[in-house]
């Protein structure tokens, strides 16, 4: 397999098949639901199960679980670094050994889908920082990637142009978008900067649900390549190189819901059909590889292809509110987390051995 770069040649170890690790977290009662006297209906009963604790009558009974149990649940007073530590830190640090890696926010506007990503994002880049601190003997080279699809076009969030990429089929590495912008990060600072770009670029569009409400799927990669700084000639694969996404999906909810309408409910017609087409590829994928999987149906799973059951490690977090008033969304929030965790994808390590590295070895070998 090869690489971006055209001398570098990309070997392909055992992969290791496992399901996606899926948690759910409950956010708090909002202010707003809080002032209509709603009321919390679910309960966290322990790590692992959630629970809906309003009397179901008897026709509801036979349709809705009352029990859900995902890898972890996260109860409300849960903080974001508990959130990492168990729901992503493990799928996101594998990046820094070259296995590739997805840490998605599924669930209805105003969830906490995005009060998640950014922590998430925050806690798992200070560990990446860390582990290269803390492993002098590589070298590191980050590059900083963001887009945003938005009524099914893409949109380079490092770029004031706000011309649509176009996704290109790679042979080898798959979909890969067309001149998105790739900054090498020069420190956490570079970082941070790079985040408060993205910010800005951001679409935001105003519902009833959720003022300051994100209608578009926002993608952050971080792609890390290490070698050993000397050339050790053990063996050892001199480079590695993976990528992390940290995705923000859109609100799940439909677009009639949001009471939406013009411009808004364009918005919310492509929001579907990219979550949609989410949707149908996970139930299609938790039944088994079987029959057509209709990744390129849209540009979120083509370019999502490989986190969800090629070359990835992934961890979903689907958000919820415990209000009453949510809960058909709450339902198909879980029902989605439901299929998901009986999805596998097949990580493994991507090892890069440069020509430069290769003749550095046969001289070596000549030497000796
Ligand atoms: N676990 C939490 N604890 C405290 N506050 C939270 C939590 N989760 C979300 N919130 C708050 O709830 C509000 C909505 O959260 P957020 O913007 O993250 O939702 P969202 O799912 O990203 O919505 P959208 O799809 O509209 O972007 C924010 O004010 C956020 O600070």
């Amino acid at each position: 397999m090869w690489m971006d770069g055209g001398d570098e040649q990309m070997q392909e170890p055992a992969s290791c098949e496992e399901r996606i690790f899926v948690s759910v977290r409950l956010r708090p009662l909002s202010e707003k639901e809080i002032a209509r006297h709603d009321i919390s209906d679910w309960e966290c009963i322990n790590d692992n199960t959630i629970i809906y604790r309003n009397s179901l009558s008897v026709s509801e009974r036979s349709m809705y679980p009352t029990a859900y149990t995902f890898d972890r649940v996260f109860s409300s007073d849960c903080a974001n670094q508990q959130v990492y530590e168990a729901g992503a830190k493990e799928v996101a640090l594998s990046v820094v050994s070259g296995i590739n890696s997805s840490v998605f926010a599924y669930g209805q506007t105003s969830s906490g889908k995005t009060y998640t990503m950014t922590g998430i994002t925050e806690y798992a880049m200070t560990d990446i920082y860390d582990y290269i601190q803390r492993h002098k003997e590589r070298e590191f080279i980050l590059k900083f990637s963001a887009m945003e699809i938005y009524n099914e076009s893409v949109r380079d969030l490092l770029s004031a142009d706000s011309t649509p990429l176009r996704l290109l089929d790679d042979p080898e590495r798959g979909t890969v978008v067309e001149k998105l912008t790739e900054e090498t990060l020069r420190d956490w600072n570079h970082f941070k900067e790079l985040l408060s770009v993205c910010e800005a670029q951001r679409q935001i569009g105003e519902t009833s649900l959720n003022e300051t409400s994100s209608r578009s799927h926002q993608i952050l990669r971080v792609t890390i390549e290490s070698s050993t700084r000397e050339f050790l000639g053990n063996g050892k694969p001199s480079t590695l190189a993976a990528t992390v996404n940290f995705v923000d999906l859109a609100g799940s909810e439909r677009a009639s819901q949001t009471l939406s309408a013009g411009a808004r409910l364009k918005e919310g017609c492509h929001i579907n059909r990219s979550l949609l087409t989410l949707g149908t590829v996970i139930r299609k994928l938790s039944k088994g590889r079987n029959g057509h999987i209709p990744f390129r149906d849209s540009k979120l799973t083509r370019i999502l292809q490989s986190s969800l059951g090629g070359n990835a490690r992934t961890a979903i977090i689907c958000t919820l509110s415990p209000a009453r008033t949510h809960v058909e969304q709450s339902r198909n929030t879980l029902l989605f987390a439901s299929c998901a965790k009986e999805v596998t994808t097949n990580a493994q390590v991507n090892v890069v051995v440069s020509d430069k590295a290769l003749v550095k070895r046969l001289q070596r070998n000549w030497l000796d």
